[in-house]
């Protein structure tokens, strides 16, 4: 069922088509109308949610558009819904070879169009839905393990690209079982989900990314950032959850609210940067923060480590295996 208006990138040349088509799909729809190739490609850039492609558009082909979707990382999941007037079954699988989804064939037929425009939307939709619940933790919202796996290796390479550092910071709840154990198992989420809020409100929307990687534990990655700066967030961030945690948590009193007074809420840093390069591989980066974690943890927690930049990772690294 389709549940808002759909935005649909309509590419087709011959006018009283084009008329049959709006006619049909207006209403439930927003259109984005392309009558060649290159007005088509250049609408691309506004994301539609379906694409409409005759195969035949004067002296161009519309497999040059459908081609140019699914070569394209952005907008190969857009489906593309192919239109011809050929019996000629060459051309439609063609267009299955370069990865649309169907056809509907010339003239319209009005129930056709709109179940195969609508079921597509659908698909496309959930599709999208379930990719983002794949990728984001439901507690907090945040990217997950998934998403860090994924982004990891190119902000790194687009790092290297622009000759730029890279620093990754690794967060985890100082105790956290103890809140667990003593207040319960929704405070305990709580916490966690306000620690990761605390991030998401310390980092530069626009440049750093956080991510809940498991139980207690977060990472933030800081691409175009050094040593220092990375220092410069840990400590914020160790200080900001340690003197806003009772502040910021549900207090006894509020509805549905805690009973907190008593907790302290800290969390152990360790941070890590090194220039990216391509030649190695960016999990060194992660490895680093972690062992600088542990180091956090055993100088007594609440605290970041360390506090001034060790050798270049570059010099130390065991292995610099080129990224797959
Ligand atoms: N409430 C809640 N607890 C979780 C969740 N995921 C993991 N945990 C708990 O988080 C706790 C993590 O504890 P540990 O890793 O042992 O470490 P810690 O008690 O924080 O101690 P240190 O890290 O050594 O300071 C465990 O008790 C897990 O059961 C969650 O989603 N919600």
């Amino acid at each position: 069922m389709i549940f808002e208006r759909s935005r649909i990138l309509v590419v087709e040349d011959d006018p009283t088509s084009l008329r049959m088509l709006a006619e049909i799909l207006r209403h439930e729809h927003e259109l984005i109308i392309a009558t060649n190739c290159n007005d088509a490609l250049k609408l691309l850039a506004e994301k539609p949610d379906l694409i409409l492609l005759d195969l035949y558009l004067g002296e161009s082909k519309g497999i040059e558009v459908l081609s140019r979707v699914k070569a394209d990382p952005e907008l190969q999941d857009i489906p593309v819904l192919c239109v011809t007037s050929s019996t000629e079954t060459n051309d439609i699988e063609e267009a299955f070879h370069f990865g649309a989804v169907d056809y509907i064939t010339k003239p319209y037929n009005e129930i056709i169009l709109q179940s195969k425009v609508n079921t597509f939307l659908d698909l496309s939709r959930k599709t999208a839905l379930l990719h983002e619940q794949a990728n984001t933790d439901a507690l907090t919202g945040l990217s997950n393990r998934r998403q860090l796996d994924a982004q990891l290796p190119q902000l790194w390479l687009r790092m290297a690209d622009e000759a730029k550092p890279m620093a990754a910071i690794m967060i985890d709840l100082d105790d956290f079982k103890g809140v667990n154990d003593y207040f319960g198992h929704p405070v305990g989420d709580a916490t966690i989900k306000f620690v990761g809020s605390t991030l998401a409100q310390c980092v530069d929307p626009f440049s750093d990314l956080v991510f809940r990687i498991g139980g207690d534990e977060f990472v933030v990655l800081l691409p175009g950032v050094d040593f220092s700066g990375a220092l410069k967030l840990g400590e914020t961030i160790r200080e900001k959850v340690e003197v806003s945690s009772l502040d910021m948590l549900p207090s006894a009193g509020e509805e549905g609210g805690f009973r907190l007074s008593g907790i302290e809420i800290t969390v152990s840093i360790g941070i890590a940067s090194a220039l990216a390069i391509k030649t190695v591989s960016p999990l060194l980066l992660i490895e680093k923060a972690d062992a600088a974690l542990y180091q956090a943890k055993e100088a007594g927690r609440n605290t970041v480590y360390p506090k001034s930049e060790p050798k270049r990772m570059e010099a130390t690294a065991p292995d610099s295996s080129s990224l797959s």
